[in-house]
């Protein structure tokens, strides 16, 4: 199947806070959209962040910042075998999204898709993991910066097969 990779609205990294002194620090994050297909419905697995955490309670696909050196894929893999256990097989790149919070943090977010990993699924650093079908996604209190991928996910915009 064939993807392009699609830059999403969000808020495009623009904000008056950045047009002032203070230079914004970018983080280069990716996310995995870990896919499976129960009983003929689609489903991605879904993170609530921790209480204690910035950001606290807000929903967000597993993944974390690229570090130096790394590829968006090798972070990713080592993100999700760091938050979840896993060993993930990344699969192509399904968005990009640039994004300014108000607290003075941009991120720049690459999500892939993800449809094989090996190793059972262990919640290490979230409140919650949870699988949800795609259309059940609006309803969760995402971050800012995952709000555009989510609607379009939900409303079929990005076509996807599911996984194992
Ligand atoms: N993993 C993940 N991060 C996301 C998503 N959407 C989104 O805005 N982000 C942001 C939240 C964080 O600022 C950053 C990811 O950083 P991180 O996972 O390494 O660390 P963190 O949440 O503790 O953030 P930080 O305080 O260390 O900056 O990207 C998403 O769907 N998944």
């Amino acid at each position: 199947m064939k993807n392009r990779i699609r830059r999403l609205g969000s808020n495009g990294g623009r904000s008056r806070a950045s047009d002032g002194a203070r230079p914004r620090t970018l983080r280069m994050v990716s996310a995995g959209l870990i896919l499976r297909e129960a009983e003929g419905r689609r489903e991605v697995l879904i993170c609530q962040r921790k209480a204690d955490q910035p950001m606290a309670l807000k929903w967000e696909f597993p993944g974390g910042k690229i570090e130096p050196g790394e590829s968006a894929e090798q972070a990713l893999r080592r993100e999700l075998n760091e938050e979840l256990g896993i060993t993930a097989e990344i699969g192509e790149p399904v968005a990009q999204v640039r994004h300014n919070y108000r607290n003075g943090g941009a991120v720049d977010l690459q999500f892939f898709a993800v449809r094989r990993f090996e190793g059972e699924i262990d919640n290490r650093i979230f409140q919650e993991v949870r699988w949800s079908e795609f259309e059940s996604l609006p309803g969760y209190d995402f971050l800012a910066a995952d709000i555009g991928l989510v609607r379009d996910l939900a409303e079929g915009r990005i076509a996807l097969e599911g996984g194992r």
